[in-house]
């Protein structure tokens, strides 16, 4: 997968797709990352990216001009094929594991990081493809935001991840919340790990892991119940912890 990064501040990017598992998926071939710093696209002499808002008010605004022109130099190099241009936005679609599954089909995926009081709007309605909020709060620009999407998007693509480590069971993938876990010592300062866990019964821990990922969706985001498919058994269980809280 190609990962074009349209922003102003490259350097934040540097730790992160340079550690740990984006790391080992650009080294693989995999994932291969490319910032672009679209300030070298104005074409103004003072390289000045924003403006301030017509109609007045606070804060400046991005400019259309290094946008538009970074990204179309982008799609030159394309041959036509149109990649997903993502806009990281506090009033965009919110992020969730979905999404990232979706962006994860696609071949080559641009990001644009805002930065400033916002985007000349014109950005929105006439560049872009989707439009992405990370959650109901106000970054300073679009490059956290853009960092958590790629680490979530690259984790899932074939190969990355070894065999130690699976995003089928990870909270979210299954509709579900991930059952808890636990490593030696089977008894930490008097605190036991469940009975189950140590018996060797594959089919019981298979069990207990299906009820405590109900049981933990149940309790902490119920609203994730109303799309999951419930078997007759999970809807046994819902229904017991449903008449023990009366
Ligand atoms: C200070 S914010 C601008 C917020 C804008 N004035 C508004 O109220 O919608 C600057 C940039 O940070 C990024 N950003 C802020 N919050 C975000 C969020 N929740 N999700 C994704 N990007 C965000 C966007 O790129 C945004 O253009």
């Amino acid at each position: 997968m190609k990962i074009d990064i349209l922003t102003l501040f490259p350097e934040m990017f540097e730790g992160v797709l340079g550690s740990s598992i984006l790391k080992k998926a650009s080294e693989k071939g995999i994932a291969s990352y490319h910032l672009i710093n679209f300030r070298e696209y104005s074409d103004n002499k003072h390289k000045t990216v924003d403006d301030y808002p017509y109609g007045g008010g606070a804060g400046m605004v991005l400019k259309p001009q290094p946008v538009f022109d970074a990204v179309e130099d982008l799609l030159k190099k394309e041959d036509g094929r149109k990649p997903r241009i993502i806009l990281l936005c506090p009033q965009g679609e919110t992020y969730t594991q979905k999404k990232a599954e979706e962006f994860a089909k696609e071949e080559h995926l641009v990001f644009i990081c805002g930065h400033y009081e916002g985007y000349d709007e014109r950005i929105r309605g006439h560049l872009v493809t989707d439009e992405i909020s990370i959650g109901d709060y106000v970054l300073t620009g679009g490059e956290l935001g853009a960092m958590v999407m790629i680490d979530s998007i690259v984790r899932l693509l074939p190969g990355v991840l070894g065999n130690e480590e699976s995003p089928v069971t990870d909270s979210f993938s299954t509709g579900l919340l991930e059952y808890p876990h636990y490593t030696r010592p089977a008894d930490f300062r008097g605190m036991k790990v469940p009975d189950v866990l140590l018996s060797g019964n594959h089919k019981l821990i298979e069990e207990w892991r299906e009820k405590q990922s109900l049981y933990r969706t149940y309790t902490r985001r119920p609203d994730l119940l109303r799309s999951y498919p419930l078997s007759e058994k999970q809807k046994a269980w819902l229904k017991e912890w449903e008449e023990s809280r009366d």
